[in-house]
Protein backbone atom coordinates (compact mmCIF):
# COMPACT_ATOMS: atom_id res chain seq x y z
CA UNK A 1 0.00 0.00 0.00
CA UNK A 2 1.27 3.41 -0.86
CA UNK A 3 1.23 6.12 1.89
CA UNK A 4 1.55 9.68 1.52
CA UNK A 5 4.42 11.37 2.94
CA UNK A 6 5.04 11.57 6.51
CA UNK A 7 3.92 14.78 8.88
CA UNK A 8 6.55 16.59 10.71
CA UNK A 9 5.72 17.00 14.59
CA UNK A 10 8.16 19.46 15.98
CA UNK A 11 9.17 18.79 19.78
CA UNK A 12 7.62 21.95 21.25
CA UNK A 13 8.72 22.96 24.81
CA UNK A 14 10.28 19.90 25.74
CA UNK A 15 9.22 20.83 29.70
CA UNK A 16 5.44 21.11 28.56
CA UNK A 17 3.34 18.47 27.44
CA UNK A 18 4.69 17.77 24.05
CA UNK A 19 6.74 14.97 24.43
CA UNK A 20 4.37 13.16 26.99
CA UNK A 21 1.63 13.55 23.93
CA UNK A 22 4.26 12.92 21.27
CA UNK A 23 3.80 9.33 22.67
CA UNK A 24 0.42 8.75 23.32
CA UNK A 25 -0.36 9.81 20.01
CA UNK A 26 1.98 8.02 18.03
CA UNK A 27 -0.03 4.62 20.47
CA UNK A 28 -3.21 5.72 19.18
CA UNK A 29 -2.22 6.49 15.36
CA UNK A 30 0.61 3.89 15.14
CA UNK A 31 -2.16 1.33 13.36
CA UNK A 32 -4.01 4.25 11.35
CA UNK A 33 -1.68 2.76 8.18
CA UNK A 34 -5.07 0.86 7.36
CA UNK A 35 -7.43 4.21 7.25
CA UNK A 36 -4.75 5.80 5.23
CA UNK A 37 -3.76 8.53 8.08
CA UNK A 38 0.24 9.72 7.11
CA UNK A 39 2.41 8.18 9.78
CA UNK A 40 4.59 11.24 11.37
CA UNK A 41 7.69 11.52 12.55
CA UNK A 42 9.13 13.74 15.07
CA UNK A 43 12.30 15.94 15.14
CA UNK A 44 13.17 16.29 18.87
CA UNK A 45 15.76 15.12 21.56
CA UNK A 46 15.97 11.44 21.96
CA UNK A 47 16.97 11.64 25.38
CA UNK A 48 14.06 13.68 26.26
CA UNK A 49 11.61 11.30 24.32
CA UNK A 50 13.02 8.56 26.52
CA UNK A 51 12.36 10.48 29.36
CA UNK A 52 8.42 11.51 28.69
CA UNK A 53 8.32 7.87 27.68
CA UNK A 54 8.80 6.34 31.24
CA UNK A 55 5.87 8.98 32.67
CA UNK A 56 3.70 7.67 29.57
CA UNK A 57 3.64 4.59 30.66
CA UNK A 58 3.22 3.46 26.58
CA UNK A 59 5.35 0.83 25.77
CA UNK A 60 7.10 1.31 22.44
CA UNK A 61 10.81 1.82 21.01
CA UNK A 62 12.35 4.88 19.35
CA UNK A 63 13.98 4.58 16.29
CA UNK A 64 16.33 6.88 15.25
CA UNK A 65 15.45 8.24 11.51
CA UNK A 66 17.72 9.96 9.12
CA UNK A 67 15.24 10.93 6.48
CA UNK A 68 11.38 11.72 6.74
CA UNK A 69 11.03 9.12 4.69
CA UNK A 70 12.69 5.98 6.85
CA UNK A 71 9.67 6.62 9.33
CA UNK A 72 6.39 5.51 7.29
CA UNK A 73 8.02 1.69 7.24
CA UNK A 74 8.56 1.73 10.81
CA UNK A 75 5.79 3.80 12.31
CA UNK A 76 3.36 1.18 13.05
CA UNK A 77 6.15 -0.40 15.28
CA UNK A 78 8.25 1.95 16.85
CA UNK A 79 8.48 6.17 17.32
CA UNK A 80 10.19 7.59 14.44
CA UNK A 81 12.53 10.11 15.94
CA UNK A 82 14.87 12.73 13.93
CA UNK A 83 17.30 13.56 16.53
CA UNK A 84 18.51 17.20 17.73
CA UNK A 85 20.26 18.01 20.70
CA UNK A 86 18.90 19.50 23.41
CA UNK A 87 19.69 20.22 26.91
CA UNK A 88 18.09 18.14 29.53
CA UNK A 89 15.43 19.47 30.49
CA UNK A 90 12.81 17.57 33.37
CA UNK A 91 8.73 17.81 32.28
CA UNK A 92 6.95 20.42 34.02
CA UNK A 93 10.44 22.83 34.39
CA UNK A 94 11.03 25.21 31.82
CA UNK A 95 14.06 25.39 30.69
CA UNK A 96 15.51 28.71 28.37
CA UNK A 97 18.41 26.76 26.98
CA UNK A 98 16.10 24.41 25.36
CA UNK A 99 15.09 27.57 22.58
CA UNK A 100 17.59 26.66 20.09
CA UNK A 101 16.56 23.15 19.65
CA UNK A 102 12.83 24.21 20.11
CA UNK A 103 13.02 26.57 17.32
CA UNK A 104 15.54 24.39 15.42
CA UNK A 105 13.10 21.80 15.29
CA UNK A 106 10.33 24.07 14.46
CA UNK A 107 12.65 25.56 11.21
CA UNK A 108 13.88 21.48 10.25
CA UNK A 109 10.64 20.71 10.12
CA UNK A 110 9.54 23.80 7.40
CA UNK A 111 12.46 22.84 5.65
CA UNK A 112 11.46 19.15 5.00
CA UNK A 113 7.60 20.37 3.41
CA UNK A 114 9.71 22.38 0.97
CA UNK A 115 12.09 19.87 0.18
CA UNK A 116 9.12 17.85 -0.25
CA UNK A 117 9.90 15.31 2.39
CA UNK A 118 7.28 16.03 4.34
CA UNK A 119 3.38 16.51 3.54
CA UNK A 120 2.71 19.24 6.36
CA UNK A 121 3.98 20.48 10.12
CA UNK A 122 2.36 20.15 13.01
CA UNK A 123 3.41 22.15 16.38
CA UNK A 124 3.84 20.64 19.49
CA UNK A 125 2.62 23.53 21.87
CA UNK A 126 5.94 26.15 23.08
CA UNK A 127 6.10 28.46 25.87
CA UNK A 128 6.32 32.45 24.05
CA UNK A 129 7.79 34.12 26.83
CA UNK A 130 10.16 31.21 27.57
CA UNK A 131 11.74 32.08 23.44
CA UNK A 132 11.48 35.73 24.36
CA UNK A 133 14.16 35.65 26.59
CA UNK A 134 16.86 34.32 24.32
CA UNK A 135 15.63 36.59 21.90
CA UNK A 136 12.84 34.89 19.74
CA UNK A 137 10.66 38.19 18.27
CA UNK A 138 7.97 36.49 16.72
CA UNK A 139 4.66 36.65 18.61
CA UNK A 140 3.87 32.85 17.88
CA UNK A 141 4.76 29.80 15.56
CA UNK A 142 1.80 31.40 13.08
CA UNK A 143 4.51 34.42 12.37
CA UNK A 144 7.55 32.41 12.48
CA UNK A 145 6.19 30.35 10.14
CA UNK A 146 5.29 32.74 7.64
CA UNK A 147 8.68 34.40 8.26
CA UNK A 148 10.43 31.04 7.65
CA UNK A 149 8.29 30.57 4.23
CA UNK A 150 9.34 34.20 3.16
CA UNK A 151 12.76 33.60 3.42
CA UNK A 152 12.17 30.30 1.42
CA UNK A 153 11.34 32.64 -1.29
CA UNK A 154 14.69 33.77 -1.55
CA UNK A 155 15.71 37.13 -3.04
CA UNK A 156 11.81 37.28 -4.61
CA UNK A 157 10.15 40.81 -3.86
CA UNK A 158 6.60 38.80 -3.13
CA UNK A 159 5.90 39.79 0.49
CA UNK A 160 5.74 37.46 3.46
CA UNK A 161 2.72 35.52 3.36
CA UNK A 162 -0.36 36.87 5.54
CA UNK A 163 -1.06 33.54 8.27
CA UNK A 164 -3.99 33.28 9.71
CA UNK A 165 -4.99 31.53 12.79
CA UNK A 166 -7.97 29.30 12.32
CA UNK A 167 -9.67 27.34 15.19
CA UNK A 168 -11.43 24.07 14.12
CA UNK A 169 -13.54 22.53 16.76
CA UNK A 170 -17.04 22.35 19.05
CA UNK A 171 -18.75 21.95 15.36
CA UNK A 172 -16.94 25.77 14.81
CA UNK A 173 -14.23 26.87 12.45
CA UNK A 174 -13.41 30.72 13.66
CA UNK A 175 -10.49 32.15 12.00
CA UNK A 176 -9.01 35.48 13.64
CA UNK A 177 -9.00 39.09 11.53
CA UNK A 178 -5.75 39.82 14.51
CA UNK A 179 -4.30 36.98 16.46
CA UNK A 180 -1.54 38.02 18.76
CA UNK A 181 -2.10 41.48 19.44
CA UNK A 182 -3.21 43.47 22.45
CA UNK A 183 -6.41 44.57 22.79
CA UNK A 184 -6.43 48.23 22.60
CA UNK A 185 -4.13 47.91 19.47
CA UNK A 186 -6.98 45.97 17.58
CA UNK A 187 -9.37 48.52 16.73
CA UNK A 188 -6.97 50.75 14.59
CA UNK A 189 -6.31 47.20 12.96
CA UNK A 190 -9.42 46.38 11.48
CA UNK A 191 -9.42 48.16 8.29
CA UNK A 192 -11.33 47.17 5.02
CA UNK A 193 -8.03 45.80 3.45
CA UNK A 194 -7.45 43.83 6.09
CA UNK A 195 -10.90 42.49 6.07
CA UNK A 196 -10.56 41.55 2.34
CA UNK A 197 -7.48 39.96 2.72
CA UNK A 198 -8.05 37.69 5.74
CA UNK A 199 -11.52 36.73 4.24
CA UNK A 200 -9.73 36.13 0.47
CA UNK A 201 -7.28 33.68 2.53
CA UNK A 202 -10.04 32.06 4.60
CA UNK A 203 -11.52 31.33 1.50
CA UNK A 204 -9.41 30.01 -0.19
CA UNK A 205 -8.08 27.85 2.57
CA UNK A 206 -11.69 26.18 2.85
CA UNK A 207 -11.88 25.66 -0.83
CA UNK A 208 -8.54 23.79 -1.06
CA UNK A 209 -7.95 21.91 2.22
CA UNK A 210 -11.97 21.69 3.37
CA UNK A 211 -13.87 20.76 0.58
CA UNK A 212 -16.28 23.54 0.34
CA UNK A 213 -16.65 24.99 -3.16
CA UNK A 214 -18.35 28.09 -1.93
CA UNK A 215 -18.00 28.27 1.73
CA UNK A 216 -20.55 30.45 3.67
CA UNK A 217 -18.21 32.55 5.70
CA UNK A 218 -19.98 35.37 8.93
CA UNK A 219 -17.58 38.63 10.00
CA UNK A 220 -17.88 39.05 13.64
CA UNK A 221 -18.52 42.73 14.10
CA UNK A 222 -16.20 44.22 16.87
CA UNK A 223 -18.66 46.27 18.99
CA UNK A 224 -21.38 45.17 20.92
CA UNK A 225 -24.48 44.38 18.74
CA UNK A 226 -22.00 44.69 15.63
CA UNK A 227 -21.85 48.35 16.27
CA UNK A 228 -26.27 49.35 16.86
CA UNK A 229 -26.09 50.98 13.81
CA UNK A 230 -23.50 53.19 14.50
CA UNK A 231 -24.38 54.40 18.26
CA UNK A 232 -21.64 51.69 19.93
CA UNK A 233 -19.12 51.85 17.41
CA UNK A 234 -18.27 53.03 13.59
CA UNK A 235 -15.71 49.75 12.56
CA UNK A 236 -18.47 47.94 11.43
CA UNK A 237 -19.59 50.79 8.56
CA UNK A 238 -16.36 51.97 7.87
CA UNK A 239 -14.59 49.28 7.73
CA UNK A 240 -16.05 45.37 8.00
CA UNK A 241 -19.24 45.68 5.58
CA UNK A 242 -17.39 47.99 3.00
CA UNK A 243 -15.25 44.89 2.77
CA UNK A 244 -17.79 42.85 3.11
CA UNK A 245 -19.84 44.12 0.21
CA UNK A 246 -16.18 44.26 -2.32
CA UNK A 247 -16.33 40.39 -1.73
CA UNK A 248 -19.54 39.79 -2.18
CA UNK A 249 -19.29 41.72 -5.65
CA UNK A 250 -16.00 39.53 -6.08
CA UNK A 251 -18.59 36.51 -5.92
CA UNK A 252 -17.39 35.45 -2.33
CA UNK A 253 -20.54 34.45 0.23
CA UNK A 254 -19.67 36.82 2.98
CA UNK A 255 -21.88 38.17 5.82
CA UNK A 256 -22.00 41.81 6.35
CA UNK A 257 -20.77 41.94 10.73
CA UNK A 258 -23.21 39.83 13.12
CA UNK A 259 -23.35 40.46 16.54
CA UNK A 260 -20.10 38.81 17.91
CA UNK A 261 -22.49 37.12 20.77
CA UNK A 262 -25.02 34.93 18.71
CA UNK A 263 -22.62 34.60 15.18
CA UNK A 264 -20.99 31.73 16.78
CA UNK A 265 -24.30 30.01 17.66
CA UNK A 266 -25.64 31.08 14.35
CA UNK A 267 -22.69 28.91 12.83
CA UNK A 268 -23.73 25.73 15.03
CA UNK A 269 -27.51 25.81 13.92
CA UNK A 270 -25.78 25.44 10.20
CA UNK A 271 -25.90 28.76 8.82
CA UNK A 272 -21.86 29.73 8.18
CA UNK A 273 -18.92 27.29 7.35
CA UNK A 274 -16.66 29.81 9.15
CA UNK A 275 -16.95 32.88 11.13
CA UNK A 276 -14.15 35.13 11.10
CA UNK A 277 -13.60 36.94 14.75
CA UNK A 278 -11.68 39.99 15.13
CA UNK A 279 -9.49 39.52 18.05
CA UNK A 280 -8.07 36.41 19.47
CA UNK A 281 -10.49 36.01 22.29
CA UNK A 282 -13.78 36.82 20.73
CA UNK A 283 -12.98 33.58 18.61
CA UNK A 284 -11.13 31.49 21.07
CA UNK A 285 -13.14 31.59 23.97
CA UNK A 286 -16.50 30.48 22.71
CA UNK A 287 -14.04 27.38 20.63
CA UNK A 288 -12.26 26.46 23.91
CA UNK A 289 -15.39 26.37 25.95
CA UNK A 290 -17.48 24.02 23.50
CA UNK A 291 -14.22 21.98 22.82
CA UNK A 292 -11.47 22.60 25.26
CA UNK A 293 -9.40 19.29 24.42
CA UNK A 294 -10.06 18.25 20.32
CA UNK A 295 -9.71 21.80 19.11
CA UNK A 296 -7.07 22.03 16.56
CA UNK A 297 -4.98 25.01 15.24
CA UNK A 298 -4.69 25.77 11.57
CA UNK A 299 -2.61 28.27 9.70
CA UNK A 300 -4.17 29.69 6.54
CA UNK A 301 -2.54 31.54 3.91
CA UNK A 302 1.24 29.35 4.61
CA UNK A 303 2.16 27.58 1.65
CA UNK A 304 2.42 24.46 3.64
CA UNK A 305 0.21 22.48 5.83
CA UNK A 306 0.67 23.66 9.74
CA UNK A 307 -1.39 22.22 12.40
CA UNK A 308 -1.51 22.16 16.02
CA UNK A 309 -3.46 21.45 19.62
CA UNK A 310 -5.29 24.68 20.54
CA UNK A 311 -3.86 24.25 24.28
CA UNK A 312 -0.53 25.31 25.09
CA UNK A 313 2.41 23.74 27.14
CA UNK A 314 0.98 22.42 30.27
CA UNK A 315 3.00 22.39 32.39
CA UNK A 316 1.44 20.90 35.57
CA UNK A 317 0.05 18.12 33.46
CA UNK A 318 2.86 17.52 31.84
CA UNK A 319 4.91 17.07 35.33
CA UNK A 320 1.72 14.80 36.79
CA UNK A 321 1.38 12.59 33.42
CA UNK A 322 -2.25 13.50 33.09
CA UNK A 323 -2.26 15.51 29.97
CA UNK A 324 -4.54 14.48 27.25
CA UNK A 325 -3.47 14.01 23.68
CA UNK A 326 -7.21 14.69 22.01
CA UNK A 327 -6.06 17.78 20.52
CA UNK A 328 -2.75 16.85 19.15
CA UNK A 329 -4.21 13.60 17.59
CA UNK A 330 -7.21 15.75 16.16
CA UNK A 331 -4.38 18.36 14.76
CA UNK A 332 -2.11 15.12 13.08
CA UNK A 333 -6.12 13.69 12.05
CA UNK A 334 -6.65 17.45 10.28
CA UNK A 335 -3.12 17.59 8.89
CA UNK A 336 -3.66 14.10 7.20
CA UNK A 337 -6.81 14.99 5.59
CA UNK A 338 -5.44 18.17 4.61
CA UNK A 339 -2.46 16.68 2.99
CA UNK A 340 -5.07 14.18 1.13
CA UNK A 341 -7.22 16.77 -0.21
CA UNK A 342 -4.04 18.46 -1.54
CA UNK A 343 -2.47 15.22 -3.26
CA UNK A 344 -6.14 14.67 -5.01
CA UNK A 345 -6.62 18.01 -5.86
N1 LIG B 1 0.36 26.46 19.98
C1 LIG B 1 1.08 26.86 21.00
O1 LIG B 1 2.30 26.75 20.97
C2 LIG B 1 0.41 27.46 22.19
C3 LIG B 1 1.21 27.86 23.24
N2 LIG B 1 0.64 28.41 24.36
C4 LIG B 1 1.57 28.76 25.44
O2 LIG B 1 1.34 27.87 26.52
C5 LIG B 1 1.77 28.50 27.74
C6 LIG B 1 0.75 28.23 28.81
O3 LIG B 1 -0.46 28.87 28.46
P1 LIG B 1 -1.83 28.69 29.25
O4 LIG B 1 -2.64 29.89 28.96
O5 LIG B 1 -1.56 28.30 30.65
O6 LIG B 1 -2.58 27.53 28.50
P2 LIG B 1 -2.48 25.95 28.60
O7 LIG B 1 -3.31 25.46 27.46
O8 LIG B 1 -1.08 25.48 28.68
O9 LIG B 1 -3.22 25.57 29.98
C7 LIG B 1 -4.59 25.88 30.23
C8 LIG B 1 -5.18 24.77 31.12
O10 LIG B 1 -5.33 23.59 30.36
C9 LIG B 1 -4.59 22.52 30.96
N3 LIG B 1 -4.03 21.75 29.87
C10 LIG B 1 -3.24 22.22 28.84
N4 LIG B 1 -2.95 21.23 28.01
C11 LIG B 1 -3.53 20.11 28.48
C12 LIG B 1 -3.59 18.75 28.04
N5 LIG B 1 -2.97 18.35 26.93
N6 LIG B 1 -4.28 17.86 28.80
C13 LIG B 1 -4.91 18.26 29.92
N7 LIG B 1 -4.89 19.52 30.38
C14 LIG B 1 -4.21 20.44 29.67
C15 LIG B 1 -3.55 23.18 31.83
O11 LIG B 1 -3.13 22.34 32.87
C16 LIG B 1 -4.28 24.42 32.30
O12 LIG B 1 -5.14 24.08 33.38
C17 LIG B 1 1.96 29.98 27.39
O13 LIG B 1 3.34 30.22 27.38
C18 LIG B 1 1.39 30.14 26.00
O14 LIG B 1 2.14 31.03 25.23
C19 LIG B 1 -0.71 28.60 24.49
C20 LIG B 1 -1.55 28.21 23.47
C21 LIG B 1 -1.05 27.61 22.25
N1 LIG C 1 -4.07 30.68 21.43
C1 LIG C 1 -3.44 29.99 20.40
C2 LIG C 1 -2.06 30.41 20.27
O1 LIG C 1 -1.63 31.34 20.88
C3 LIG C 1 -1.19 29.61 19.37
O2 LIG C 1 -0.26 30.43 18.78
P1 LIG C 1 0.77 29.88 17.73
O3 LIG C 1 1.98 29.51 18.50
O4 LIG C 1 0.14 28.75 17.02
O5 LIG C 1 1.00 31.05 16.85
Amino acid sequence: MSHPLPLALTMGDPAGVGPLLTWRAWEKCKTKHADHQSPFFVIASKDILHAAQKKSGIEGRIETINSPQDAVDIFHKSLPVLHIDCPETQLGKPNPESAHAIIESIQMAVDFTYKNQASGVVTNPINKSLLYKKGFSFPGHTEFLAHLAHSQQGDSLASAPLPIMMLVGGGLRVALATIHTALREVPDLITQALIEDVSRIVHAGLSRDFGLNSPRIALAGLNPHAGEEGSLGMEEIEQINPAAKTLRDSGLNISDAQPGDTVFHAMLEGQYDAVIAMFHDQGLAPLKSLDMWGGVNVTLGLPFIRTSPDHGTGYGVAEDGSARADSLIAAINLASDMAKARASA
